[in-house]
């Protein structure tokens, strides 16, 4: 729902991070959210609930970030954090090929069982470790033209691109006015159903 702050609209925007074990997820939310990067991030058990605002020229959007686990076994949990999704951020590992298949499996899944209004991003992080690097830019961001996602190679370690992406997103869901509310307000999220599992370490 649209609220105002200083004369600002907020807008409300649910945002997943889905992707292959390892990532790089956690570790790109913690850096947008708090500026911070750990090399030893503890796996995400089930999910974990952030939230961060971000202007946009005179509008503010306050994302309600779930990152959720790249463990196989929470796979069936998925559905209730992209159902409903203004947007979502496929991450992939550019130093491992079977990180991008993974993520190709989750655009698929999204294009097959979620909102087709979502705004998708794929996501290769690591970019840091250009000498380890498995998948080419050129293919990821082929891929992502194909499939109407915008791409960008990311490293949570050094902070590229990683405030780039969520103002991407930002600016395409403030362009595309996601969901009117009857009161003429906009809502770019729906809640999920529960907040079931959520990691202990880092829950707002
Ligand atoms: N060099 C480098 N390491 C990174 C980067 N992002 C994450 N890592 C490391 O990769 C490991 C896994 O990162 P996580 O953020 O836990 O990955 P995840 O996708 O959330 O993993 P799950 O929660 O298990 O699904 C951690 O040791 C991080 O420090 C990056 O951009 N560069």
């Amino acid at each position: 729902m649209a609220a105002t702050a200083g004369g600002n609209k907020i807008r409300n925007a649910k945002l997943v991070l889905l992707g292959d074990v390892g990532a790089g997820k956690s570790s790109l939310v913690l850096r947008f959210v708090k500026g911070q990067f750990v090399e030893f991030q503890e796996s995400t058990i089930g999910a974990a609930f952030f939230s961060q605002t971000l202007a946009v020229n005179d509008e503010t959007v306050k994302f309600e970030i779930w990152d959720t686990a790249g463990q196989e076994r929470y796979h069936s949990l998925a559905p209730m954090y992209y159902r409903g999704a203004a947007a979502a951020i496929i991450v992939y590992d550019i130093t491992n090929a079977a990180s991008f298949t993974r993520a190709k499996k989750w655009v698929q899944e999204l294009q097959a069982q979620g909102n087709s209004n979502t705004v998708m991003a794929l996501a290769g992080n690591k970019a840091d470790l250009l000498d380890e690097r498995q998948v080419p830019a050129e293919e990821a961001k082929a891929y992502a033209q194909e499939n109407g996602l915008f791409f960008m190679e990311t490293s949570a370690k050094t902070a590229i691109n990683v405030n780039d992406v969520f103002y991407e997103i930002a600016k395409k869901l403030l362009q595309g006015q996601q969901v009117q509310n009857p009161q003429g307000g906009m809502i770019l999220n729906q809640r999920p159903p529960e907040r079931t599992v959520s990691s202990s370490s880092c829950c707002a």
